[in-house]
């Protein structure tokens, strides 16, 4: 009773101190355009300001935000969250190019850092200047094109076979969850990239893919609970569970690729490093890349841990969404197939079996169609649906608004992507023709397509996740038919990224009659 009445004061205090300290904060400056006060969305109310909506599940908070591109176009708009410091939404490509052009100024700050450095510590995604470069050269050093190639030409075929033989076995049988598939596919890929998955293998549902989940889920809230320090304490066992149950795991990798760097020194004297496979040779290079180029231990874990989960989560989950899509599309499944079997025709290459069946064909290059399909896909479901960035100084963006030192600026590549400005008027409709002229593909700007991030923080697996993406659709598509078991709309679970919730249930039949 007494920690309960001593936990009330403290958020009490808190609560107080927060107000205090804003208002410190932005004495004689205030977020301005053209020397007036910004508009704010309809429904913000005296004192609580955003707040309330902020409290709402995300999906609904995807809604709010949707709304209001759709209320203010590209204008920029202020919204306040009671405890945290004044801030802004913007929806201008123009904004957005200035920020990525602008990366020191706009940088994740304590905001975002308070809130996701449990999970992530020193980890790529949470750090600034000397650390980032560093983790990004490693990251850099080891995501060459030779060692995507080796990825998505050997691991990737031979996950993607074991995945398509676990569906043979359950055609007709119950649902598969296809979230579930993809993960398991990405999971064992990026294991192989992270570290070496030989020792230890990794599956999207071993405790620390399900403790890593859960984790992701209570760092997202904490970005909408502005009391989150305080309902942490009463309600915060689990995720500090998950979060030790990921740090344990990040220190075991660690510890395995120390081991493998000494018995690979024994063995490169030997002379036998020639005889391994490419595959053997680049597995666990990324977290070795990072053993090379940072001596504290604590770190590498937390750079590999962040690596892992940048590309398996946000890659599995888009696959998901994609075929989620297609299945409500037959149209379009039609097309994928047709540009599949085209490919085989012009090659020359017989169709019959499954043994002819050699997804490395299917490249970025030589499947536009697929990989449009993909971007539409990504479109409409960004696997990374907001953005949050804090100023490091006074700053005014391209539109004329004036930010203060420590404001904060939200995009919700969601809502932006919904654009009626940026994609048209059918901004809502699955089209991948809108990435394809002529049948080739047409790239978009970073500020107008933000799913990658853009400028030198641009997301550094974009071309894996290419690369896996124009594997799976067509293998999956070409190979089975896929039936979602109901018509209800599915909806993304607080994640930092977006998965679905309760999974893609679905039942497969194998394809027999190919055309
Ligand atoms: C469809 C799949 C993917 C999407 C949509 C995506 C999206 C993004 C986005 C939006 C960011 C910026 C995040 C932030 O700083 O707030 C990012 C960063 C990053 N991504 Fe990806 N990503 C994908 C796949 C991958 C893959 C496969 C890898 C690893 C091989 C990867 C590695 C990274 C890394 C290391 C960063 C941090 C870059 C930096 O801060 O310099 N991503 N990604």
């Amino acid at each position: 009773m007494g920690f309960v009445h001593h936990a009330a004061q403290y958020a009490l205090g808190a609560v107080l101190l927060a107000f205090v300290l804003r208002a410190f904060l932005s004495r004689g400056k205030v977020i301005r355009r053209n020397g007036e006060p910004l508009r704010k969305p309809s429904d913000t109310l005296p004192l609580v300001g955003n707040g309330i909506q902020f409290l709402q599940t995300r999906w609904k908070l995807f809604g709010w935000f949707d709304k209001c591109q759709r209320q203010f176009g590209y204008e920029t708009v202020a919204i306040t969250v009671p405890t945290l410091p004044p801030g802004v939404i913007i929806h201008d490509p123009r904004n957005l190019e200035y920020v990525f052009k602008h990366e020191g100024v706009f940088t994740k700050g304590t905001f975002v850092k308070g809130r996701s450095w449990d999970l992530f510590g020193n980890g790529i995604i949470n750090a600034d200047g000397e650390l980032w470069k560093t983790q990004r050269k490693a990251g850099l050093s080891f995501l060459t094109t030779a060692n995507i190639r080796v990825l998505t030409d050997v691991a990737l075929p031979q996950h993607l076979f074991e995945s398509v033989s676990d569906l043979k076995q359950r055609e007709g049988g119950e649902a598969v969850d296809l979230q579930h598939v993809f993960h398991e596919i990405t999971t064992k890929v990026m294991g192989r990239m992270a570290y070496n998955a030989s020792h230890m293998e990794m599956h999207a549902d071993d405790e620390f893919s399900k403790s890593f989940d859960y984790a992701s889920g209570g760092t997202a809230e904490r970005f909408q609970n502005p009391l989150w320090f305080i309902t942490e304490m009463f309600l915060g066992a689990k995720l500090r569970a998950s979060i030790a149950v990921v740090k344990e795991f990040g220190n075991r990798i660690v510890s395995s690729a120390v081991k493998d760097r000494e018995s690979q020194k024994v063995r490169d004297s030997a002379g036998f490093a020639e005889d391994e496979s490419k595959l053997d040779q680049i597995s666990g290079s990324l977290i070795q890349s990072l053993l090379d180029a940072i001596c504290d231990q604590t770190i590498v874990a937390d750079a590999a841990l962040t690596y892992l989960s940048a590309g398996r989560d946000t890659t599995g989950q888009a696959l998901t969404w994609t075929f989620y899509l297609l299945m409500r599309h037959p149209e379009v499944v039609a097309k994928v197939r047709k540009e599949v079997q085209q490919l085989f025709e012009d090659r020359n290459l017989p169709l019959t079996t499954e043994a002819d069946f050699d997804p490395t064909l299917f490249t970025p290059a030589a499947m536009p169609y697929a990989m449009a399909v993909f971007y539409e896909a990504l479109r409409l479901f960004p696997p990374i649906p907001f953005e949050i960035r804090q100023c490091t100084k006074d700053v005014t963006l391209p539109d004329g608004t004036f930010l203060p030192r420590h404001s904060v600026l939200v995009w919700c590549i969601w809502a932006m992507q919904r654009s009626k400005l940026t994609w048209g008027e059918d901004a809502d409709a699955f089209r991948p023709e809108r990435f394809l002229d002529d049948g080739k593909l047409v790239s978009r700007s970073a500020s107008e397509f933000p799913v990658f991030y853009g400028g030198p923080r641009t997301c550094l697996g974009r071309k894996m996740a290419e690369a896996i993406a124009v594997q799976v659709i067509p293998t999956m598509m070409w190979l089975f038919d896929f039936a979602p078991v109901d018509d209800r709309e599915r909806v993304s679970k607080t994640s930092l990224t977006l998965p679905m919730e309760g999974g893609l249930p679905v039942t497969v039949e194998t394809r027999r009659r190919r055309a």
